[in-house]
């Protein structure tokens, strides 16, 4: 269903809009941010795809990143989803920060409790682009790319590799790379999916391996510093992942930053350098 406006303001020339809808997909309200930059005004722009990580609205990336002087800089719209289906009544959906509410992890649930709503995989590859076509004719091309954080990572990695084709290039803040190795998988895929094995075709690091099409670049930053990374519980894996790509012949740029957490100074710190990586795979 057509969205509406929430809010808009104006930033770098561009504009921030919030936005709601009916999804089909997720049957219940939706709400997503949207940047258009100035350049919109003269000729269709590319769009960036932002998926965020746990407990994160559509509001968290363009408060707290910084990403505004960039995407106007560039010319990128910068499309932002929630992170999962709002104000459903499902028992323990607000249980906890890593499931429910806030955590959606990008797929399609399968279980009956929660398989009504939580279908956020269909709802970012699908009907979230022609949400935001028809709010805004004329002003986007049809080329697209897709970065993420953390669970949003995850998403914008498998996104781009069970879609060849659909989006231009990808790239991530500390991504969760194999979630079926790791707790916040576990719970996700046992949760929605009724199975960890089930969650197999949602983990980039598999994915990777029964990579075949042609090569392609990822950019990750991943914070040397962050408390997800090590530790008793190592929910990010990204020596694996990088391992995996390494055998398949596709180049990762997996940029280990010194000193870094896992928080949004982090990704302030280097969304300049991914806009203008995904910026290049768009002209
Ligand atoms: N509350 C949790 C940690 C939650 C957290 O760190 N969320 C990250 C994403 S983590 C992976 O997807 C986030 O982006 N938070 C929003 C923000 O604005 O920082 C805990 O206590 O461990």
């Amino acid at each position: 269903m057509a969205a509406t406006v929430k809010s808009s303001v104006k930033v770098f020339g561009g504009l921030l809009q919030r936005l709601t809808h009916r999804s089909s997909a997720c049957a219940c309200d939706m709400t997503f941010a949207v940047y258009m930059p100035p350049q919109a005004a003269a000729a269709p722009v590319p769009v960036v795809y932002w998926l965020s990580g746990l407990t994160c609205t559509d509001e968290n990336f363009h408060q707290k990143s910084g990403f505004a002087r960039a995407a106007s800089q560039l010319g990128l719209c910068v499309v932002m989803p929630d992170t999962s289906p709002r104000g459903v009544q499902i028992d323990g959906a607000d249980d906890s920060y890593d499931f429910g509410s806030g955590a959606g992890f990008y797929v399609d649930a399968t279980q009956p409790k929660w398989r009504d709503h939580y279908q956020m995989y269909s709802y970012v590859k699908a009907e979230l682009p022609e949400v935001v076509a028809a709010a805004y004719p004329g002003k986007l091309s049809p080329a697209a790319s897709i970065c993420g954080h953390s669970m949003g990572g995850h998403g914008a990695l498998t996104l781009f590799l069970k879609n060849p084709g659909m989006y231009r290039s990808v790239s991530a803040f500390a991504p969760i790379c194999n979630p079926t190795a790791v707790p916040w998988g576990d719970k996700a895929f046992k949760g929605y999916l009724g199975s960890v094995e089930a969650g197999a075709a949602h983990d980039a690091t598999e994915l990777m391996r029964q990579y075949s099409g042609p090569p392609f670049k990822i950019l990750i930053d991943q914070g040397a510093a962050d408390n997800f990374l090590s530790g008793e519980v190592n929910q990010l894996r990204p020596d694996t992942f990088a391992a995996v790509c390494n055998e398949r012949g596709v180049e990762l740029e997996l940029r280990m930053q010194e000193g870094y957490d896992h928080s949004y100074y982090f990704i302030s710190s280097f969304i300049a350098d991914h806009l203008a990586f995904h910026a290049a795979a768009l002209k």
